[in-house]
């Protein structure tokens, strides 16, 4: 596809402004996001599941994902290359986990398996399931992939202040089927 500057450069400054929201509401967390993600997830017990290792300002998601392990198996994104899909590893806590691209821990001895749930992160989110990443394109080339086998559902997890009014959008973004934040669940489409 061709590359739209404009376009690129409406989503550089988006990030760069979405960051600086997300590390002002990561340094007042009081914990409460993951209390409402593992709700969420109680629903969906022994489903296999992909958290992930929290780097930056990330919402920390791992007291959810060690209640889930406990019911069925979870996993992390590990990165093969650029521009090819995440793909996925079985995660324990307290297993052996060693630094990975971009600097995300990723499990020191990787055993493979296919998430149908994604607690997915993000820098920004709209009302309507609209994600913006760290623009390297890897959950959306994941979530189509995922998508072009059987359903995946794909929960953003976020602080409330990471919400957006609008994000610069292209055509492969992949939408999201639920945000959770810790003030509240989302379900896009139904407002
Ligand atoms: N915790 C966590 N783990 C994850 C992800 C994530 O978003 N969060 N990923 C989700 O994909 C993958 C890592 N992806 C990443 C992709 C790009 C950058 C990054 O630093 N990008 C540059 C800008 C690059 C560009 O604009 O071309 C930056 O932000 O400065 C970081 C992580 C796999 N593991
Ligand atoms: N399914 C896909 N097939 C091919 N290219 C894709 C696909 N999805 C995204 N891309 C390309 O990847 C690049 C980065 O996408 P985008 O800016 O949406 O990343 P992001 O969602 O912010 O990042 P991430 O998903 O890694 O957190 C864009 O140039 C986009 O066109």
């Amino acid at each position: 596809m061709t590359p739209n500057p404009d376009l690129a450069d409406l989503k550089r400054s988006a990030r760069s402004e979405a960051a600086r929201r997300r590390d002002a509401a990561h340094a007042a967390d009081t914990g409460a996001g993951a209390g409402m993600l593992s709700a969420v997830l109680a629903g969906y017990r022994g489903v296999p599941l992909s958290g992930y290792m929290p780097i930056r300002s990330e919402i920390d998601p791992l007291p959810a994902m060690a209640e889930a392990a406990a019911h069925g198996p979870v996993a992390i994104p590990v990165i093969g290359a650029k521009g090819q899909p995440l793909r996925f590893a079985r995660w324990e806590p307290d297993m052996t986990l060693v630094p990975g691209p971009y600097g995300a821990l990723v499990p020191e001895a990787l055993d493979f398996l296919t998430p149908e749930i994604l607690i997915v992160p993000l820098l920004a989110f709209t009302r309507g399931g609209h994600r913006l990443g760290y623009g390297g394109g890897f959950y959306d080339r994941t979530l189509a992939a995922l998508r072009s086998a059987r359903p995946a559902y794909a929960i953003g997890f976020a602080y409330a202040e990471q919400e957006a009014g609008q994000i610069p959008l292209e055509p492969t973004d992949a939408p999201l089927d639920l945000i959770v934040t810790p003030r509240e669940v989302i379900s896009p489409g139904i407002s």
